[in-house]
């Protein structure tokens, strides 16, 4: 019997890994607390159309991520984005082309997540609260006590602060993965019925509690009307603001964006906040994925390499790579 490996987390890393496992001929069943698949490459539906709240765009350097990245946008699942792209250094606000390419998912950033999905099963809705080994098999407890299983082997693919709280089978992965730090994010959203006058489509922000704006009809597939805008604060200005409430935290980015943007900011007619508790991790890692294998248990997520899309993906692979060595060695 082909017993399924569990993957718990449906972000690019937990999709990377199912989908190479799949292509091995492996079952997996994945699980995601969430409702749907993305995880940070989630976008909002919301009454002024799709806002993508967490990644703005991926860039692809490694050889084997480009390969990838060229069929997704084959498939049409992706198109470049082409920002008039700006910089704000203390408060002044400068043209800042460059020749790097930029993809997002097309019409809107969780599409792509949700094609690598496609017919892969999967259970939403379901935060995992316990993973424990039986005799033979794993299995998973959720948070409503009921448990899932018999799986053959489990990756984690969460972020490091919550993987950290299921890997209790495995003390020493447990004790490395608790190691890793992750910053939260606030991200806001604006919209203006009548669009704001520049020609600013994005901008790298510092000296100031942003780090990164976007407007959202500058993205391919995107609304036009009415001008929406994701605006990112740093990791420190979220960290000293975490529990302020989620109108000041709208006042302050807009005010903070109205001081750079460098033309007249109304009331905004649109605008909600959110707040990413893990949104990348503290300092970059070179592990690609952990594990221990003869336990069956493999960990993976943007956190052990860049706190990137590109470096969920290639976790991902290399969780799945791990695996199927493993496996190999032993049959
Ligand atoms: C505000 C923000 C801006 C960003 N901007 C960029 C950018 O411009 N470019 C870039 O390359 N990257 C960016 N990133 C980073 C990028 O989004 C991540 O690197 C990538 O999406 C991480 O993928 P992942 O699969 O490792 O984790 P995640 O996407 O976090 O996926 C983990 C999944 O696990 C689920 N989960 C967690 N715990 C449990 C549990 N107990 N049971 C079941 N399910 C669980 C979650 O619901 C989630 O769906 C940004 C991130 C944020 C937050
Ligand atoms: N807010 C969050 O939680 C997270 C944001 N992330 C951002 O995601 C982006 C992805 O990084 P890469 O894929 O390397 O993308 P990238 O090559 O576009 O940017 C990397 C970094 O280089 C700088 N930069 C790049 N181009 C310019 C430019 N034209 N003018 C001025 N500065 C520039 C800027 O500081 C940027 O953060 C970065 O902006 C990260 O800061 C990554 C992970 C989490």
């Amino acid at each position: 019997m082909n017993t399924p490996i569990a993957i718990i987390g449906s972000g690019m890393a937990g999709l990377s890994a199912a989908h190479a496992l799949t292509a091995a001929g492996l079952c997996v069943q994945l699980f995601d607390k969430s409702r749907g698949s993305g995880g940070r490459m989630a976008s909002k539906r919301s009454e002024v159309g799709d806002l993508d709240l967490g990644a703005q765009y991926f860039t692809a350097r490694d050889r084997h991520f480009v390969d990838i990245v060229q069929q997704w946008q084959e498939n049409g699942w992706l198109a470049e984005w082409k920002p008039a792209l700006y910089q704000s250094h203390g408060g002044q606000l400068s043209l800042s082309p460059d020749t790097q390419l930029r993809f997002i998912g097309v019409p809107r950033m969780s599409a792509l997540t949700r094609n690598l999905l496609g017919e892969l099963p999967a259970t939403f809705a379901c935060r995992i609260t316990e993973v424990f080994r039986g005799e033979q098999h794993w299995h998973l407890v959720d948070a409503t006590g009921q448990s899932h299983g018999p799986f053959s082997k489990v990756i984690v693919a969460v972020p490091a602060p919550q993987a950290a709280a299921l890997l209790s089978a495995a003390p020493k992965l447990a004790a490395s993965v608790a190691s890793v730090a992750m910053e939260p994010v606030w991200a806001v959203a604006l919209g203006f019925d009548k669009a704001l006058d520049t020609p600013v489509e994005g901008c790298f922000v510092q000296d100031s509690p942003l780090d990164w704006l976007a407007r959202n009809r500058s993205k391919p597939g995107r609304a036009s009307r009415p001008d929406t805008w994701v605006l990112h604060a740093t990791s420190a200005w979220s960290r000293q603001h975490i529990d302020l409430a989620p109108e000041a935290v709208i006042e302050q980015l807009r005010c903070a964006f109205a001081e750079l943007i460098g033309c007249a900011v109304p009331e905004a007619d649109f605008s909600l906040a959110h707040r990413w508790l893990y949104a990348r991790p503290a300092h970059a890692h070179q592990w690609s994925a952990l594990a221990d294998a003869d336990l069956g248990l493999y960990v993976c997520g943007d956190w052990c390499l860049s706190g990137r899309v590109e470096g969920a993906w290639l976790s991902g692979q290399e969780a799945a790579r791990r695996l199927l060595e493993h496996r190999e060695h032993n049959s």
